[in-house]
Order: C-alpha cells, then structure tokens, then sequence
C-alpha cells in the first residue's frame, strides 16, 4: 500500500462556494476527493459577497487573494434612492473604511466560484489522480458503519467512501438523508431574495449600489465587475408559498406583483428579469443544525448553518469551515471521525456569529406598508448621519470578532 492508498477517499456533495473551497485544499494536501454537483456545469450567478476577519485571513491562507483582487468589484457604497431615484441617505466606504454594509472586499459569488475552480484546476495538475469532479449527478442514498459510507448516486453506480460531506446548500440533500427532514432545521424568516444580472440602467450613479424601500418589497442594483451590467437584488417580506419552490413563473409573477408601480428604475428590473438566465430565488431561511458532525458524515457551509442572504455571512462561513474542515482531516487523516468532531467544535462560534442579521431583519429591512415604507426612509436618512457611524460600524461588524483556531498549515501547492 502507498501514501496515496493510505489517505481517506472524501465525497463532497455540493460545488458551491463551500464545497470548492473543501476541495482546493483536500487536494492540495494529498487527499483523494470526489466533488459532486447537481447541476450540468458551474453555477454562475450572485451578487457580491463579503470577505472580512476571519474569512479574509483564510483567503489570504489559502493563496486565493491574488486571484479575488483581480475579479474584485469596486464599490463606493450604498444610495438609499426614493421614486425618482433621488437619493435620500448613504453609507460610503470611505465613511466607513470598508466596515459599513459594503466591505473593502467584495467580489461577485460567481467569480469566487471560478477563482476557487482555476486554483482546484491547478491543484490537479499539481497532484494528479486526487480529484474527481463530477457535473450532472446526485446522492440519492446513504448508510455508514464504523469505517466507511456506502453511497448510491441518481446516475453513477453505488460506491464507498471514507468520509461524505454535505455542502449541497440551504436543502441539502445530504442533511436529509444523514441527519433528518429539512422541517427538523430550517426556520422561516418572513420572505424570499432574488438575485439577477441586468444591464446597467444609464442614468446610475458609478460604483454605488442604489436601494429603494416599496411596500413589501426592498430592491436595489448593485454593480458588477463589468459596468455594463449589474445585480438586480429583491427581498420579498410575505409568509411562505411553497409553492414558489423550483417554479420559475410563480416566481417571476411575485416579482412583477410586487415592483407593479413601484417608480425608480422597476420597469427596467422587470423587463431584465424576463431575460435574465441567472435568477437565483429562494426563501429567507435559518439552519441550525446542533451538531454538524454525524460519525462520518459532516455538514458544511449553508448545508450546515445558515442565517439567509441578509446576514451577508454565508459565503465567508462557507470558505472558513471549507478552511478547518481540510485542515483537522489533514492532521489526522486515519481517523476521520475524530477530524470530523474536532471541525464541529471549531466551526460553531462561526457559525453563531454567522447567522446575525445586521439590522434585524425583514420587518427591519423590508416595510409592510407604505406608511412603512415612507417611515424606513425617514430612518435611513437619519441612520448614516455622522453621529450615528459607530453605530451602524457595529452592526456591520459580524464574522470579524472572532480569531481562527490552531490548525497544522496545509502545504499550498
Ligand atoms: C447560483 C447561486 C447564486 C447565489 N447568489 C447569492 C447572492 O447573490 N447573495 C447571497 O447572499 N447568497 C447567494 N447564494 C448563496 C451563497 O452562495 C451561499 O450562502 C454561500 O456561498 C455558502 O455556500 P454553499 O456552498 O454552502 O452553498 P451554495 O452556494 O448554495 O452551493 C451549494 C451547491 O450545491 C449544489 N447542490 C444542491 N443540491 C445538490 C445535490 N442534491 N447534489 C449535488 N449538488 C447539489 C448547488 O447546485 C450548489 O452549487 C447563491 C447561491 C447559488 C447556488
């Protein structure tokens, strides 16, 4: 038996953020890793997300920060805008040093997807016959004993592994199948976001991501790396619609329903949604998931905890316990078990601080009515005074009150 027969044979279900991330450096570190994602090709898509604390020094760790400064957006802050597009409060960066509700780095979700696949291309290269990454396919079964997980696939056939990771986000099917029904973790936060590429009205303002509060609704464009084109973002305050799930036309119907009339550039976000092949929609949810480890069967990222896109947090949890979660399995790769409980007691402070809502969530940041509406503007003039910035610097503050714990360095390739 070599050194290569020896390490343990990893199943990452999910190519999110999370589950590249884990595989980066699971192969950099000599460890045999299959890579399972649902879909037919990588997932572009999302707006930008923040790198602060924590998740900064791992980036920086794990040598991706060459690779995300060159995709990085350069945002100079927030515009709260009224009908006409007239706006009514901001937030700089510069006010703020990169602490506010836009950080100093932030980078598109689908561009760090590609940072994290171009350094897992390499790391193959590198350490050939590690990686096995597979598009187009599912778990649809598994059972573990005390030294492996047996797995059944939609397409492929059964196989063996030494360790199943679910990183298969908010309704991880992995979650379902080892630790119980989505019901048992998932908590409803009052409303649904939509995430989609459209072309940069003309009449915005450079580098600033515009917002406007309507009744029910909050919605905004943000710009990407290209200044041709932009995120439309949408938070929907409602109680949930299961029937919203996976139904494209329900889901653009909502939309419309909710911008109808709304002033500002509306028109422009719905006649982009129509075209836009990258909508992402989904409830505001939380996962709390008590312990993330299960033998040999171990949750990551969204899959693992959660607390909605509002936090602005997923992303940075994801790449910090992708980060430990190699790490505690490099050091003791015979016991994959102990790998597993170790990464569960170090992700929980993470995972805590991960599911604050800066702001308070939806009643807070999307109004009922329109008196609400017309009451959140008023508010938001008077938050981002000067007097109010330390304040708002503390609400923005998550993910970087915490240190990482000693881990042995993985060797970069
Ligand atoms: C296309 C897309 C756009 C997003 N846009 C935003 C955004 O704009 N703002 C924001 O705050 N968050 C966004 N998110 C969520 C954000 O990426 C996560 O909160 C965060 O990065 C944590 O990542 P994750 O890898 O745990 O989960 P995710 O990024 O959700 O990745 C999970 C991956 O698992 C795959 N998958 C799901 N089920 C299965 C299965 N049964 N078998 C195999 N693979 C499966 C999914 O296709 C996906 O690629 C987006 C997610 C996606 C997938």
């Amino acid at each position: 038996m070599n050194d290569f027969d020896r390490t343990p044979h990893v199943l990452v279900s999910g190519g999110g953020i999370a589950g590249l991330a884990l595989a980066l450096q699971l192969v950099r570190s000599g460890i045999r890793t299959t890579v399972l994602e649902r879909a037919e090709a990588p997932r572009p898509g999302g707006q930008a997300v923040d790198l602060r604390g924590a998740s900064r020094e791992v980036a920086e760790r794990m040598g991706i920060l060459p690779g995300i400064d060159r995709l990085r957006v350069h945002e100079e802050g927030m515009a709260y805008v009224d009908g006409e597009g007239k706006v009514f409060g901001r937030m700089s960066m510069a006010d703020f040093d990169g602490e506010g509700a836009v950080a100093e780095i932030e980078i598109a979700r689908g561009d760090l997807a590609q940072v994290l696949l171009d350094a897992l291309r390499e790391a193959d290269e590198v350490m050939p016959g590690r990686l096995d990454l597979r598009y187009g396919d599912r778990l649809t079964a598994l059972t573990q004993d005390a030294t492996g997980v047996d797995v059944q696939f939609e397409h492929a056939g059964p196989a063996r592994f030494d360790v199943v990771v679910g990183a298969d986000g908010v309704h991880s099917a992995t979650r379902r199948l080892a630790f119980g029904p989505e019901e048992q973790f998932a908590t409803y936060l009052g409303g649904y976001a939509a995430f989609f590429t459209m072309p940069t009205p003309a009449d915005l303002e450079e580098g600033w991501f515009a917002l406007r509060f309507v009744p029910g609704a909050t919605f905004g464009i943000r710009p990407d790396r290209d200044p041709s084109t932009s995120k439309a973002i949408l938070t929907l305050r409602m109680d949930r619609d299961a029937g919203l799930r996976g139904d494209r036309v329900a889901q653009e119907g909502l939309i419309r329903e909710r911008l109808a009339g709304a002033g500002w550039h509306a028109p422009t976000v719905l006649a982009a949604l129509g075209e836009a092949s990258d909508l992402y929609f989904d409830e505001l949810v939380r996962i709390d998931v008590p312990d993330v480890a299960d033998g040999r069967v171990v949750l990551l990222g969204d899959a693992a905890s959660c607390g909605s896109p509002m936090t602005g947090q997923g992303t940075a949890t994801a790449l910090i316990g992708a980060y430990l979660l190699a790490a505690r399995l490099a050091e003791t790769p015979a016991d994959p078990a102990t790998a597993l409980r170790r990464y569960s007691a170090d992700i929980a402070p993470f995972a805590a601080e991960g599911k604050e809502i800066p702001g308070g969530g939806i009643k807070r940041m999307v109004p009922a009515t329109r008196f609400a509406a017309m009451m959140s503007r008023a508010l938001t003039g008077l938050m981002f005074s000067r007097a109010m910035r330390p304040l708002v610097r503390r609400m923005f503050a998550g993910g970087t009150s915490l240190s990482l714990p000693e881990v042995a360095p993985l060797t970069v390739v």
